[in-house]
């Protein structure tokens, strides 16, 4: 069993407050309350709606609803069972590097480019697959994982029940304003149908000078259709115009990176490349990157868990129908499953540590 002092990382009630120097613009995310989408209240799923069409990120509000307290409290215990599996050995850790075109296991350090010159980047993920966790236990996984994570399992069901069906929720609120037949998402979203969703743990290293020039996690957006962020330390920032061309590396608009806040008591919800697709860009996947956090906040490490909702390996890559969607020239087509769509997105974003 690892040391208690592994488990000292992740201390939030320690970190102090994120800085409110200029020298660190934030940008202004609308906040949504998760129970007021659970009640079908008009006015919140209309700025939902614009959020996402306009900027793609937004804050959601957790409290008071059953999924949003799993995730509320669920992700301070998931950030304890990452510090535990972080403070594995690297042999041990690169036991577990992924396979079969999927990204599941560990990412270690520098695995990925973090610009063109191919500077490394600075942090470590490791990716439980959503599926694996689901089963019940006398049921055959499909990837060895590490004791701890194995130990924690009923940990992580739940915590991907509750997330997978709030990005669900989200998605089909989204998708009754553009009119596109709720079978749709759901049939490209089934809970138990094997998919890319995962818990990712993320863990950057504390900053080690104050002109921190490096990246922890380069510029991108995300593969899938929607994320939710749970993060204690700022270091996230957003691209500050939205765009909607799927995969580049590098911004392709003219703009700055802005600071994501952490709000307490809020996840950050953002839709991925995949939502953007099947909307033929109506919707939009924030370009975002992580650096280490500023000021005082970068004494710490860093944890952030993520959840992303992902379409089902086998679903097919297309523009959705809908009166709110432009007509796309691939509507009447097979389209390319998701799961090689995605292996082919993480490619592009320069990851060397995929097996195939
Ligand atoms: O750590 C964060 O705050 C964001 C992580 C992220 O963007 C990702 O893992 O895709
Ligand atoms: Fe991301």
């Amino acid at each position: 069993m690892p040391h208690k002092e592994d488990q000292s990382e992740f201390t939030p009630d320690q970190y102090p407050p994120f800085p409110s120097d200029p020298q660190f613009p934030t940008v202004e995310l609308q906040t949504i309350s998760l129970q007021k989408l659970e009640d079908h209240d008009q006015d919140e799923i209309d700025r939902a709606f614009e959020a996402f069409k306009t900027r793609g990120f937004v804050y959601l509000a957790l409290a008071g609803t059953e999924k949003g307290d799993t995730i509320l409290h669920g992700a301070d215990e998931v950030a304890r069972v990452a510090t535990q599996t972080f403070a594995l050995p690297l042999e041990e850790k690169l036991k577990y590097k992924p396979t079969n075109k999927e990204l599941f296991g560990y990412k270690n350090v520098g695995a990925t480019k973090a610009d063109q010159a191919g500077t490394p980047d600075t942090a470590e993920f490791f990716n439980v697959s959503k599926n694996d966790m689901i089963l019940e236990d006398d049921q055959q996984m499909r990837r060895a994982w590490p004791p701890v994570v194995m130990e924690n399992k009923a940990l992580f069901a739940k915590y991907c029940r509750a997330s997978h069906a709030t990005g669900l929720l989200i998605l089909g609120l989204l998708a009754e304003k553009l009119g596109i037949a709720q079978e749709e998402i759901e049939a490209r979203h089934v809970l138990e149908d094997h998919a890319g969703d995962h818990i990712r743990f993320t863990r950057g290293p504390p900053r080690k000078t104050v002109e921190m020039p490096e990246i922890q996690t380069p510029s991108h957006t995300d593969f899938g259709t929607i994320t939710i962020l749970m993060n204690w330390l700022g270091g996230l920032q957003v691209w500050s115009e939205s765009s909607r061309k799927i995969g580049a590396l590098e911004p392709d608009v003219p703009g700055e990176w802005l600071w994501v806040k952490p709000k307490k008591g809020c996840a950050i919800v953002n839709l991925g490349d995949a939502a953007v697709k099947f909307t033929n860009g109506v919707l939009c996947s924030g370009r975002h990157r992580v650096t280490p956090s500023p000021g005082e906040q970068g004494k710490w490490p860093r944890y952030s868990i993520v959840y992303f909702v992902r379409p089902t390996d086998h679903s097919k890559m297309v523009t959705l129908k809908g009166h709110g969607i432009p007509a796309a020239d691939d509507q009447d087509q097979e389209g390319v499953e998701a799961k090689q769509w995605i292996y082919q997105q993480a490619l592009g974003l320069g990851s060397n540590h995929l097996g195939d």
